[in-house]
Order: structure tokens, then sequence, then C-alpha cells
């Protein structure tokens, strides 16, 4: 058992390494963090129900995921194709592609829950 723990701490500890190293080399991981901790604040002051909570999680998971599955595809291409090819530039795009994508939606996300929301704050602002 102490073995079993002992093993799974290690593995966390991998973990944070790779995220660690994330935040450390790629210039977006700090657009991420500093947009994520933004819209959790957001989101607390809005008390959003459970629901919209949801898919605000999975939806900055989703941008976590993808800048993490990239910066491995990046790494793995450097490793085994130093020199330029066409088949590791590829390889790069659509890492880079799938990043765009997630960071679309999370932007589409954001507007069509959030921005309603943020309205009902904000509107009567606007309308004394
Ligand atoms: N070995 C290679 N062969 C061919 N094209 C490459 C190669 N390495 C990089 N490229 C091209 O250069 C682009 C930029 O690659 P690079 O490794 O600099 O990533 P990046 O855009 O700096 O990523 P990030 O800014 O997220 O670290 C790639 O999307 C690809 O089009």
């Amino acid at each position: 058992m102490d073995e079993f723990i002992r093993l799974r701490l290690r593995a966390f500890r991998y973990a944070f390494s790779g995220w660690w190293y994330v935040i450390r080399t790629q210039r977006n991981a700090w657009i991420h963090a500093i947009v994520s901790v933004l819209t959790i604040l957001v989101c607390i002051v809005l008390r959003l129900p459970a629901r919209d909570w949801a898919v605000i999680i999975l939806t900055i998971a989703l941008v976590w995921i993808s800048e993490f599955l990239n910066t491995a595809l990046e790494a793995v291409v450097d490793l085994a194709m130093p020199i330029h090819h066409p088949l590791a530039r590829v390889g790069k795009d659509v890492g880079a592609a799938a990043v765009l994508i997630s960071a679309i939606t999370a932007v589409l996300v954001g507007i069509f829950i959030l921005g309603p929301a943020l309205w009902v704050k904000i509107a009567p602002v606007f309308m004394r």
C-alpha cells in the first residue's frame, strides 16, 4: 500500500512538473492562466448556476489540455526532427490549430454563458 501511494505521488509530481514546464516556456500559457483566473472570479461574482460552472470549467480545461498536448507534440517533433521537414511542419501546424480552435471555442462559450449574466449586472448602470 505504501508503495502504491509513493508511486501515485510520484506520478502527480511528474504531471505538475509538466504543467510547470508549460507555464515556464509557453507565452500562451500565461494568457491562459490570467484568463482562467479572471473567468473563475467573474463566475463567482455572477453566482452562476452549477450547469454553467460545469461548462466553464470544461472549457478552461479544454484550452489547457490543448496547450499541453501542443507543447508535448512540439517537444517530440523537435526531438525527432531537429532540421526542417514538411511533416514536422504539419505536426506543429496541426497542434497549433488545435490550440486555436480551443481558444475560439472558449471565447464563444464566454460570450454565450457570461455575456447575458454580465449584461444583467451591467445594464442598470447604463439605464440610469
Ligand atoms: N522542424 C521543422 N520543420 C518544418 N517546419 C517547422 C519545424 N519546426 C517549426 N516549424 C514551423 O515553424 C512554426 C513555429 O514552430 P515553433 O517550434 O517555433 O513553434 P511556436 O509557434 O514557437 O510555438 P509556441 O509559440 O507555442 O512555442 C511551426 O508551426 C511550423 O510551421
